[in-house]
C-alpha cells in the first residue's frame, strides 16, 4: 500500500501528497470509532481506487500536534518578531518559545520590520540577537523591503513542515506573501478583495516552498502553558537544560535549591537575567493555574 503525507483537509476529504501526484481519500469508518483524526501533516498508508481517489488505511504516529491550526508532525516554527510596531520584547518570545520547545518543534526567530528600526534602537535589537543566538537558536533579519532577507529564510525551510508563529500586527502575512507571492494573503495594509479573508479560513494546507513545506495558517494562538509541569518548563530553556548536570540536587528547579548552575551563570551574566526573571515567571504561572478535573 502506497504511503503519503496529508497536505490539505477540506469538506471530509484529505488530500495526500505521494510521489509527485495528489490523491484525494476519505478515511475509513473505523476512524470515527477509534476516535482518531487523521490531520494534515500525517503520515498514512493509503489505498488507491483510480488516479485521483483513495481512502486512508492508517495514521502514523505523530511526533507533536497542534491545536490550531490543526496540524500534525511540525518540524519547525517560524517565529515572527518585529523590531518595531509592535515592539520587540523578550517575555512575549520567550513564552512562545517556551511552548515551541515543549511542543518538539525548531524555532527560527525572524526579527521582522528591520526597515522600521530607529537608529537608538538598533543596538538593542542587536544585543537580543547575539543573546538568543549565544543559546544556541538561529535568528534571522527581515523586511518586506529587503528581499535578501527572504533568500536566507528559504534554504531554512528544506524538507521540513514549518509554520509561521507571532502575535498579531508582526507581519507574518506579509512574510508567507513574500514567500509564495501567489497567495496574496491578505495583510492588515491592504484591503484586497480578491486577497482571501485572514479570519475565514477555515482549512488548513501545507503549501510547498521551494523543498520545504509551510501551513498557510499561523500557529500558536494560545499561549498558556495547559499542559505543562514546572519540570517540563526546565527543559524548555536550552541554555538551562545544558546547565542542569552542574546542579548538586538532580531534578534542580533553579529556583531554591543550593549549589545551583543555572543561577550561578545568571549571577555571572552568561544568562541574561531577563531569561531568569521569565522563568520564574512561567513557573509562577504554572502553579498558580487551576486544578483541571
Ligand atoms: N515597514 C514594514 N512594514 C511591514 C513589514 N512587514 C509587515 N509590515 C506591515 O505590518 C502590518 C501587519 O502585517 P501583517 O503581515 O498583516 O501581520 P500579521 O502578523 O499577519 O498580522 P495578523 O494577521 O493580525 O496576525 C501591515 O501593514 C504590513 O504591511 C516590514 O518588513 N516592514
Ligand atoms: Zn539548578
Amino acid at each position: 500500500m502506497p504511503e503519503g503525507k496529508i497536505i490539505k483537509a477540506l469538506s471530509g476529504f484529505y488530500y495526500v501528497a505521494h510521489e509527485g501526484s495528489i490523491t484525494q481519500c476519505r478515511g475509513r469508518g473505523v476512524f470515527r470509532k477509534n476516535k482518531i483524526t487523521p490531520l494534515v501533516g500525517d503520515y498514512v498508508v493509503f489505498q488507491a481506487e483510480n488516479e485521483t481517489d483513495g481512502y486512508i488505511l492508517e495514521v502514523g504516529e505523530r511526533k507533536n500536534e497542534l491545536v490550531r491550526p490543526p496540524i500534525a508532525n511540525v518540524d519547525q516554527a517560524i517565529l515572527v518578531f518585529s523590531a518595531v510596531e509592535p515592539d520587540f520584547s523578550t517575555t512575549l518570545l520567550d513564552r512562545f518559545l517556551t511552548l515551541i520547545e515543549f511542543n518538539l518543534i525548531e524555532p527560527i526567530i525572524c526579527i521582522s520590520k528591520i526597515d522600521l528600526i530607529p537608529e537608538t534602537r538598533l543596538s538593542d535589537i542587536q544585543a537580543y540577537a547575539a543573546d538568543y543566538e549565544k543559546m544556541g537558536y538561529r535568528v534571522i533579519f527581515t523586511s518586506t523591503t529587503m528581499q535578501d532577507s527572504i533568500d536566507r529564510l528559504w534554504p531554512l525551510l528544506q524538507n521540513k513542515v514549518s509554520v509561521v508563529a507571532g502575535q498579531s500586527g508582526v507581519g507574518k502575512s506579509s512574510l508567507l506573501n513574500q514567500l509564495r507571492p501567489e497567495l496574496a494573503l491578505k495583510t492588515s495594509g491592504i484591503s484586497s478583495h480578491l486577497g482571501r479573508g485572514k479570519h475565514t479560513t477555515r482549512h488548513v494546507e501545507l503549501i510547498e516552498v521551494g523543498a520545504g513545506l509551510v501551513a498557510d495558517t499561523p500557529g500558536f494562538s494560545s499561549l498558556d502553558f495547559t499542559d505543562m509541569g514546572v519540570e517540563d518548563l526546565t527543559d524548555c530553556f536550552p541554555e538551562f537544560k545544558l546547565r542542569k548536570h552542574a546542579c548538586k540536587f538532580r531534578g534542580c528547579t533553579h529556583l531554591a535549591e543550593p549549589k545551583c548552575a543555572v543561577k550561578a551563570a545568571v549571577e555571572s551574566g552568561e544568562i541574561p537575567s531577563y531569561r531568569y526573571e521569565h522563568y520564574t515567571q512561567f513557573v509562577q504561572e504554572i502553579r498558580d493555574r487551576k486544578p483541571r478535573y
